[in-house]
C-alpha cells in the first residue's frame, strides 16, 4: 500500500502562476523519490504540498503512514537564529519526544560537532543547510521531505546526506528529495518524478528512465593488429538495427553504439573472432546525459512524454 498519494493535485497561486497542473502519483514505503525538474518546474510546491505547509488549490495529498508523521527540511532556512546549532536540533527533537541521544548522533553524522554551540547567525551557509537536515532527520518519521538537500554542501557532505537517506529509505520510510544533482540521484534515488512546467513528465524506477529516455551505451574496442582492409564494410552490412558503427582510420579499432538495453553480450557476440582485441571499454550514457540531451531544452510536448509506471 502507497505511503503517500498524490492525486490530481494542481496549484494556483494568488499571483495566477499555475505552478502545478493535475500531478497525480503514489509512491510506496522504502523509496527514496527524487523529484527533478528545471528551475520552477514545481518542486518546491509540490514538496511543499506534501509537507502540509501549502495547500493545492484543487487535488488531495492523502499519507497512510499509522501513527508515524511527516518530517521535512525546506528550501528557504527555517532556522531559529537566536538559538544555536544544538538547540535548534534538539528542539525538534523535543517536540517530536525523541530521546536527546539521538540529538548527538545527528550533530555528528552531520560533521556540527565543531559549531554545536555557536549560534545559528554565526555560522557559514553550508553548515546553516546541515542544520536544517538535522532537523528534519533527528527523529524518525515514515515520510520525509528535503528540498534541495545538497545544495550548497561541498561533495563529501553531499555524498553523506544523500547515503543516510538511502539508509531511512532501507529502514522503510519514504523519502522525498528534489535535487539539481542529477549524478547523485543517479546514485542513490530508487525512483524519480520529472517535473517540467507544472506537470508530471514522468514517474519512474531511475535505471528504467534512463532506459526510456533512450540512453546509449558506447563500446569502444582497439585490436592487437589492424583488421583486414574489407572487414569494416563486412561488419557495417552485419549491424543489428540501431546501432551506429565507427571503425578507426588506421583500421586498429572500433566503436559501437548500441541502446543500454541491448547490454554488452550481444556487441562481444557480433566482434569478430579475429582480430584479437587488445582493450575493451564500455561507457554508459548517465541520467544527466539523457536528461540533457532529451530534456534540456523541453521538447517534445509534454503530453506525449508521461510515461508513469504503477508500482
Ligand atoms: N509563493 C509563490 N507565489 C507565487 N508564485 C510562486 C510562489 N512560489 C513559487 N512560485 C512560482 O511557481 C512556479 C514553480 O515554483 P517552484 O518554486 O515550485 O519551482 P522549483 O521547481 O522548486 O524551482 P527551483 O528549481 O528554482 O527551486 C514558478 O513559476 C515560481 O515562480
Amino acid at each position: 500500500m502507497p505511503s503517500l498519494t498524490v492525486d490530481h493535485v494542481t496549484k494556483r497561486y494568488r499571483t495566477g502562476t499555475e505552478a502545478l497542473t493535475d500531478v497525480s502519483f503514489a509512491v510506496e514505503p522504502g523509496t527514496l523519490l527524487a523529484v527533478v525538474g528545471h528551475n520552477g518546474a514545481g518542486k518546491s510546491t509540490l514538496l511543499n504540498i506534501v509537507s502540509g505547509l501549502i495547500r493545492p488549490t484543487s487535488g488531495t495529498v492523502a499519507t497512510d503512514i499509522g501513527r508515524g508523521r511527516v518530517l521535512w527540511a525546506p528550501q528557504r532556512t527555517m532556522v531559529d537564529w537566536s538559538l544555536t546549532v544544538r538547540q535548534n536540533i534538539e528542539l525538534v527533537a523535543r517536540l517530536t519526544g525523541t530521546p536527546v541521544a539521538a540529538v548527538d548522533r545527528v550533530l555528528e553524522l552531520l560533521d556540527l560537532d565543531k559549531v554545536r554551540s555557536r549560534q545559528a547567525e554565526y555560522i557559514s551557509g553550508g553548515q546553516l543547510q546541515r542544520v536544517q537536515i538535522g532537523r528534519a532527520l533527528v527523529a524518525d518519521a515514515a515520510v520525509y521531505v528535503l528540498d534541495e538537500p545538497t545544495a550548497g554542501l561541498d561533495p563529501a557532505a553531499g555524498e553523506l546526506v544523500m547515503e543516510h537517506l538511502r539508509a531511512r529509505a532501507a529502514a522503510g520510510s519514504t523519502v522525498l528529495v528534489s535535487s539539481h544533482d542529477l549524478d547523485a540521484v543517479e546514485r542513490t534515488a530508487s525512483d524519480l518524478v520529472l517535473l517540467d512546467e507544472g506537470r508530471l513528465r514522468a514517474h519512474l524506477p531511475v535505471a528504467e528512465f534512463v532506459r526510456r529516455a533512450g540512453a546509449t551505451m558506447k563500446v569502444s574496442v582497439a585490436f592487437a593488429e589492424p583488421m583486414p582492409a574489407t572487414m569494416p564494410d563486412r561488419l557495417a552490412a552485419a549491424l543489428p538495427a540501431g546501432w551506429v558503427l565507427t571503425t578507426a582510420a588506421d583500421r586498429a579499432g572500433l566503436s559501437v553504439q548500441v541502446p543500454l538495453a541491448t547490454g554488452l553480450r550481444p556487441v562481444l557476440a557480433w566482434l569478430p573472432p579475429e582480430p584479437r582485441v587488445r582493450d575493451l571499454s564500455a561507457e554508459k550514457q548517465s541520467l544527466r546525459d539523457v536528461y540533457l540531451a532529451r530534456y534540456a531544452d523541453r521538447a517534445p510536448a509534454p503530453e506525449t512524454e508521461t510515461v508513469t509506471v504503477q508500482q
